[in-house]
């Protein structure tokens, strides 16, 4: 299948794109984990990435932020090349500034005793060049845009729920303004009314500020609520790719339809 099919910029998404990647290539010693894989993501647009368990979808969130090198193949973001490591805390932060990342268990990412604010104000100090006045606005700016109370933004993690530390994550993640976020199963640890609740939230972000979004999922109605296109992987291949609909609506390989019809959990494989 062309690796760029559906390439005309859905409704909603602007000319040029905000992630492209060409021939990625990524081994493990001997184990060819991403083999070839080649998208793009618009400006403003939306790629879910689907798979079992093993296919390669975080290994490419990985090498996107800079977590893991390419073996071979370019990744660009804004127009930019980053298939090679950042040289020097200026570049790091200029490549924080473009593509952030929103992980399953935020959990991880935050500081058990940082409150929700503190973690959120902690990235628009190391991001600069804003005034303490001005700081303070754009702080509130994204206690608001999540969702939160004053109460939870105040709230440690250990005191909020799954749900409210996931808005933190993603407060977090927008501070920098990034042109486009990496979602990694950013909401398969929440229930599913949470879960419908925060893709809410996101496909609002997106249409408010034109973000891109890369979905990294499980499970595909996840995927087709809040993308444009999609990509299934198997064994580290593109086995299809395109529009969204047409690919989780009438899938044209067996692989996807078991995928679809299994309604795996993370750690699942197909025949497993
Ligand atoms: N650091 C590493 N060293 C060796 N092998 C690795 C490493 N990271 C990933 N792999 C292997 O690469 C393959 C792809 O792993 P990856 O985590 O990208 O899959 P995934 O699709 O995200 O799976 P899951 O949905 O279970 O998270 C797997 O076979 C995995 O064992």
């Amino acid at each position: 299948m062309n690796a760029v099919e559906g390439s005309a910029a859905p409704a909603g998404t602007v000319e040029g794109s905000a992630v492209e990647v060409r021939g990625l290539n990524k081994f493990f010693k001997a184990h060819h984990a991403v083999v070839d894989v080649t998208f793009d993501i618009p400006l403003g647009g939306s790629l879910g990435i689907v798979g079992e368990s093993g296919s390669g979808k975080t290994t490419i969130a990985r090498m996107l932020i800079g977590l893991e090198r390419p073996s071979s193949g370019t990744i660009a973001v804004m127009g930019r090349d980053r298939s090679r490591p950042a040289r020097g805390s200026g570049e790091r932060n200029a490549r924080a500034r473009e593509l952030q990342i929103v992980f399953q268990d935020p959990y991880t990412s935050l500081d058990p005793s940082q409150s929700a604010r503190a973690a959120v104000e902690e990235v628009l100090r190391h991001h600069g060049g804003l005034s303490a006045a001005e700081r303070a606005a754009r702080l509130d700016e994204l206690v608001d845009q999540v969702g939160l109370t004053e109460r939870q933004a105040g709230a440690r993690p250990r005191d909020l729920s799954g749900g409210q530390r996931q808005r933190v994550a993603i407060a977090r993640a927008l501070a920098a303004r990034p042109k486009a976020l990496v979602l990694d199963e950013a909401v398969s640890a929440l229930d599913v009314s949470i879960q419908a609740q925060i893709l809410n939230l996101l496909a609002d972000i997106r249409q408010e500020t034109g973000i891109a979004y890369l979905l990294i999922s499980h499970d595909l109605a996840v995927v087709r609520q809040l993308c444009d296109s999609a990509l299934v992987l198997r064994r580290g291949r593109v086995v299809e790719q395109g529009d969204c609909a047409r690919i989780l609506d009438d899938p044209a390989e067996e692989y996807t339809r078991a995928l679809r019809e299994a309604v795996p959990v993370p750690g699942w494989t197909v025949g497993g």
